[in-house]
């Protein structure tokens, strides 16, 4: 399987002032992870743990407050270019550069994002025109059309507004103009949260046929909901504190959760536990720390049931387990993983 990003112990902080104090808040803090041709990650963890700032970093996205603070980023391309997040000196450059061309993102608020007085067919020319000079509106109705057919969405779609479509067909259209340039990894940020759960499996579907139709590469679908994650992906990437404690495949994560935070979220879920575990719904105590001081050693400790002196001192690495498993707890031994 090639390569498509590889992110080696990644920190991005943001610069905060009080007074004339500087605090940086550690949203990323020595993340490792890598995104193969064909993958289909579902990135989950609790609300602020730094799952969107992942997904800045992912996009070479860093402007004030959040800075790259270091490790390595680096994107492959399907031609074996290699782009690396420490060779651009500005945004503008990495928009110019890699945005819709070879990743893009869809934010939350896409849904909302777009400017409900303006066609669908001009939006898209709009935002090809910011990545491809010299396209016609003509050229992008064209391109639309064939994406919205392959989306199984009807042509009409291009000539009204935003407003005039349900929430499911909007983030289908957005999907659909997002990925005209067919860039290699696509990022959706809780694309389904804010729909019904027949609406979701629509867009659930849009999501697996743009890979399969080769219009993306890779997925990374970030959510706090693992019962929705599992529904698509084939590799599930568990955050916490602003740090990857547990990567597997989906089925592996959560039927064999490693992590004592993994398998506390996995039996949180209700929808999950309908699923054959007749464990009863349970909730890690406690909170997720401050992420300007967060605490020595493992992060999860202070909520953790198994946690032993080490843990209060020495962060774990992340160990690959039994050949394919990662994990960074130190329950477990093992060799050093991605
Ligand atoms: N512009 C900012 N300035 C300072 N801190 C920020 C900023 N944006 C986010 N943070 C902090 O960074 C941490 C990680 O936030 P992030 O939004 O990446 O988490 P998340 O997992 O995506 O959360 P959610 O699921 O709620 O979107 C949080 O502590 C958050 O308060």
């Amino acid at each position: 399987m090639s390569e498509r990003m590889i992110l080696e112990n990644v920190r991005a902080y943001y610069r905060q002032l009080k007074g004339t104090t500087e605090y940086f808040v550690k949203a990323v803090d020595g993340v490792n992870f890598t995104i193969y041709d064909g993958d289909i990650i579902g990135l989950v963890g609790e609300s602020g743990c730094g799952k969107s700032t992942l997904a800045k970093a992912l996009m070479f996205d860093f402007h004030p407050p959040l800075e790259f603070k270091g490790g390595r980023i680096e994107l492959i391309t399907r031609d074996g270019k290699r782009f690396n997040a420490s060779q651009f000196k500005g945004i503008d450059t990495v928009k110019k550069t890699l945005w819709g061309k070879h990743i893009a993102y869809v934010p939350q608020d896409a849904l909302n994002a777009l400017m409900p007085t303006i066609k669908i067919k001009k939006i898209a020319y709009d935002i090809l025109r910011s990545h491809e000079k010299g396209i016609t509106l003509k050229k992008t109705i064209e391109l639309l059309k064939e994406r919205l057919a392959e989306l199984d969405l009807p042509e009409y779609v291009i000539d009204v507004y935003p407003f005039q479509l349900s929430g499911g067909m909007r983030q289908r259209v957005v999907l659909a103009m997002t990925t005209l340039l067919t860039p290699e990894v696509l990022i959706v940020d809780e694309p389904t949260s804010a729909l019904d759960v027949i609406t979701q499996k629509i867009v659930l579907k849009a999501l697996v046929q743009l890979k399969k139709l080769g219009f993306v590469d890779s997925i990374v679908f970030i959510t706090h909901d693992i019962s929705t994650v599992r529904q698509i992906a084939n590799r599930i990437a568990v955050m916490y504190a602003g740090r990857i404690v547990e990567v597997g495949s989906t089925e592996q994560v959560i039927n064999e959760p490693l992590h004592p935070y993994t398998e506390g979220l996995i039996h949180s879920v209700p929808s999950i536990e309908l699923e054959g575990k007749e464990k009863g719904i349970s909730y890690i105590p406690g909170h997720p720390p401050n992420l300007i001081n967060p605490p020595a050693g493992c992060r999860f400790h202070p909520r953790c049931p198994h946690a032993m002196d080490i843990c209060r001192k020495e962060a774990p690495p992340l160990m690959k387990i039994n050949g394919n498993r990662i994990v960074a707890c130190w329950l477990y031994g093992g060799e050093k993983g991605e």
